[in-house]
């Protein structure tokens, strides 16, 4: 055993390196947070959501979340469209490379990424996209980061005449539950209940599939499926196939499972919110190894603020005894920071 560590956007942690073995932990080490309370009328039944949010942010940094509002329709549908995408021939993906797009937005390859620098690179193949714009949405030309064109697929290849809106309709749905997370963050924080709406009018929204195909024997524990890394935004917003392959890092520095509960999204504090919060939200290391022997599919959204928010620590998470420990800094640049350090190909230019 010895100790490593991963750096997140706010400093480096620590954990025991076991190789790649990660304790099969009681459910409950995960809370599972019912979001149907959300849509109560009775301020109270809303209240206790947002007890249970605090509760699963601070101690945990990640929970299940039941009755998300996506329809079950949605989920298959867009799931359906990852398996036709991944399935096109490398050169198809390719003119739609990530590597065209100054905001990371198309096709990533196998080993295209490094989520964890000390690695060789990531044992996935992804789609990124986040909101549509039009060409001459005015936002575009303030050259934020975070405003950019989507590169979706030709059309006309085999399966992709219905992607772009599969895959935009499975965006409006995740959104409209990303807003009830932030409504829950303000309960949680005890601001006022719609302190963020404003603060994400547009936000920052990328959204990707995921395609991990099975490893097997004896595999390369610089070589995985994803490598440990903490998320960026202010949350993640996470659906995955049945196939398990999540591993979350406990407090103490153990790696524990995370699987698929049938119905349930998984969401997570990213970075942003953490340094937002002076770390009383935690934003918890995780990674992923798909070792169920069969192609595994997921599909996470990152949900930040709109991109020139300024995240300065919240006025409740600060006082006298505990001052801010972070300077301002604008969303949209800090995610930026944070994908550079993650593409070899951002770094070169
Ligand atoms: O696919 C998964 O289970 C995890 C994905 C993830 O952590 C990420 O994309 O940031
Ligand atoms: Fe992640």
């Amino acid at each position: 055993m010895s100790i490593a560590t991963v750096d997140t956007g706010n400093g480096p942690r620590a954990f025991f390196e076991f190789g790649l073995e990660a304790k099969p932990t009681p459910f409950d080490a995960i809370p599972l947070i019912d979001f149907g309370p959300m849509l109560s009328d009775d301020p109270a039944e809303r209240a206790k959501v947002g007890a249970e949010v605090r509760k699963a942010c601070t101690e945990v940094g990640f929970f299940y979340a039941l009755n998300h509002g996506v329809p079950k329709k949605v989920i298959d549908n867009t799931f359906a469209a990852a398996h036709r995408f991944f399935a096109l021939p490398d050169m198809i993906k390719q003119t739609i490379s990530v590597e065209k797009s100054d905001n990371n937005r198309g096709y990533t390859a196998l080993l295209g990424e490094n989520t964890d620098p000390t690695a060789k690179g990531d044992m996935h193949e992804a789609f990124d996209f986040a909101l549509e714009m039009d060409a001459d949405d005015p936002d575009l030309a303030k050259g934020l980061f975070g405003y950019a064109p989507n590169q979706w697929p030709d059309p006309n290849h085999e399966g992709m005449n219905d992607f772009r809106q599969t895959l935009l309709t499975y965006h409006e749905e995740a959104l409209t539950f990303g807003a009830r997370i932030f409504q829950a963050f303000a309960l949680a924080l005890e601001l006022p209940e719609d302190y963020f709406t404003p603060k994400i009018t547009k936000p920052l929204a990328v959204a990707r599939v995921l395609h991990y195909p099975p490893q097997e024997g004896k595999i390369d524990e610089k070589q995985i499926g994803i490598g440990a890394h903490s998320d960026y935004e202010c949350f993640t917003i996470l659906c995955t196939d049945e196939k398990a392959a999540l591993q979350v890092l406990n407090a103490a520095g153990e790696w524990i499972e995370a699987p698929p509960v049938e119905g349930a999204f998984i969401v997570n504090v990213g970075d942003m919110m953490e340094r937002w919060t002076n770390d009383y939200f935690k934003s918890t290391i995780h990674r992923a190894i798909n070792r169920s022997g069969k192609q595994r599919y997921s599909i996470p959204l990152f949900f930040g603020t709109n991109p020139d928010v300024e995240i300065a620590v919240l006025e409740s998470c600060q006082s006298a005894s505990n001052p801010p420990r972070y300077e301002p800094i604008q969303a949209g640049a800090y995610v930026e920071q944070r994908i550079t350090e993650t593409y070899a190909h951002r770094q070169e230019d």
